[in-house]
């Protein structure tokens, strides 16, 4: 097809040649990668021997390129010539080698234009898979358009680094404004202030002014009247550059999970440590790419599922007598289950914050961070409070499931029902298997 359209658009229209090549027939010479070839034009409007222009054609010539023109010519041959065999649309006849040519030239053409795009629709595809119980995405509509995952990581550490920055600077000027939001199921009062709305306004918008087309879900709820415009000039920072390779999935089939200030409890106890801001997108609802930013120390991890890292686990751990973390304001009954399952032995650390206890598993270089083998936590919690620790971990090898070692999917609805269990290079099924009161407990 292309090649017609390209050969048509290559013949000049008739009076653009001199005399000589202005006759019923004309000859264009056209050269492509070294090889050279003959078209031949005609002009079929025209009676034979009263063409445009001067120069009677040689009754050889008219044989070959006159065949739709009724034979009346008493100085020719007696008998009409025979029609071409092979006719090119607009009047092009080719011998067949030059049709040989040309179709081998616009395989070649095509093959060029098409080879990269496919490659890169490939794993657009692959991506592309419905969520589980979720609604169904046709492969290759994207109504909303495409995102690049590694574009999404390079501003989803951005976010929480900006969203820190806000937490730092309420918490250093001591002007938190601290109020009660409502209480938890199990009672616990929840708390929010000028920390949590202030970075959640800043990371919402840099989120969404970067990716608009993308479903964005944060903690805090996002007040219209009182937008930002929070730029993003689209660099890529050169650790993410270097470790990710750009890959592209449908706009609708992301939902990102912003956890502004994560233990808001602890940060209005003056307990720095365990704070964190987080971004995490999920595809179809697995999470994929995490990010836990420390404001108060700088420190950001960030990890993406089959991507890479700039965090890793630690080079072993305590299968047999695991050090457990657990929450040290939503414990619920976790504590007397961990040392039922795992002994009177069993050390538990009481720590703030679901960020601050995945960064427990992992080896990060941080003095005020404590380390564990294992993070239980059996209460109701919210999704954005945990995506963003289970793609980090799901990125380096490790898992967190509900503590019956369902997958836990980050669309719909933003509660987790079935408490969480996350380990790294353990078996984590075994760890479930020890588990069998913790289901019952968090339903207390
Ligand atoms: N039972 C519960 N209900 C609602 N939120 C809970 C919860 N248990 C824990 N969370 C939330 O999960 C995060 C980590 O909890 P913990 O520090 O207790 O481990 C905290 O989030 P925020 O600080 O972002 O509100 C906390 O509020
Ligand atoms: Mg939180």
């Amino acid at each position: 097809m292309s090649t017609a359209v390209a050969v048509a658009l290559a013949i000049p229209p008739p009076g653009r040649h001199g005399p000589a090549k202005a006759a019923g027939q004309r000859d264009m010479l056209s050269e492509h990668g070294g090889l050279r070839l003959r078209l031949t034009r005609i002009q079929t409007a025209l009676p034979a021997g009263r063409e445009r222009g001067a120069g009677p054609a040689s009754p050889q010539q008219l044989q070959r390129s006159v065949p739709a023109v009724p034979w009346d010519c008493g100085d020719c041959p007696t008998s009409p010539p025979a029609r071409p065999a092979a006719m090119a649309p607009m009047g092009i006849r080719l011998s067949p080698l030059g049709m040989a040519v040309f179709c081998l030239l616009g395989l070649g053409v095509l093959y060029h234009l098409y080879s990269g795009f496919l490659a890169g629709r490939f794993a657009f595809f692959m991506l592309s898979e419905p969520a589980a119980g979720g609604p169904e995405t046709p492969h290759g509509s994207a109504p909303g358009g495409a995102v690049d995952l590694r574009e999404l990581l390079a501003v989803s550490v951005l976010a929480a680094v900006r969203g820190g920055e806000e937490v730092k600077r309420v918490r250093e000027g001591n002007v938190l404004n601290a109020k009660a939001k409502g209480k938890t199921r199990e009672g616990a009062e929840e708390q929010l202030t000028t920390g949590d709305l202030l970075s959640n306004r800043r990371m919402f918008y840099l989120l969404k002014g970067a990716f608009p087309a993308v479903q964005i879900n944060s903690e805090e709820r996002v007040d219209t009247a009182d937008q930002e415009t929070v730029p993003w000039d689209r660099s890529i920072p050169e650790d993410i550059k270097q470790k990710i390779q750009p890959q592209e999935v449908p706009a609708e089939s992301v939902t990102v999970w912003i956890d502004p200030l994560d233990a808001t409890q602890e940060y209005t106890e003056d307990l720095r440590q365990y704070v964190t801001t987080m971004v995490c997108v999920a595809v179809n609802g697995k999470p994929v790419i995490g990010v836990i930013h420390k404001p108060f120390s700088s420190y950001t991890a960030w990890a993406m599922v089959d991507g890479g890292s700039n965090v890793k686990a630690r080079s072993s751990y305590n299968e047999k007598t695991p050090r457990i973390i657990v929450s040290r304001s939503h414990a619920g009954k976790v504590e007397q289950v961990a040392r039922q399952t795992f002994g009177n032995k069993t050390v538990i650390i009481s720590a703030g914050g679901a960020g601050y206890k995945v960064l427990a598993l992992l080896d990060v270089p941080e003095k005020n961070q404590e380390k564990a083998d294992v993070y239980i936590h059996v209460t109701y919690i919210k999704k954005w409070d945990i995506c963003a620790g289970n793609a980090v971990l799901r990125a380096l090898g490790g898992h967190m499931t509900t503590l019956t070692g369902e997958e836990i999917s980050y669309t719909g609805s933003d509660g987790n029902e079935g408490g969480l269990i996350a380990s790294i290079n353990m078996n984590h099924k075994a760890l479930i298997e020890k588990l069998p009161d913790l289901e019952k407990a968090s339903h207390k």
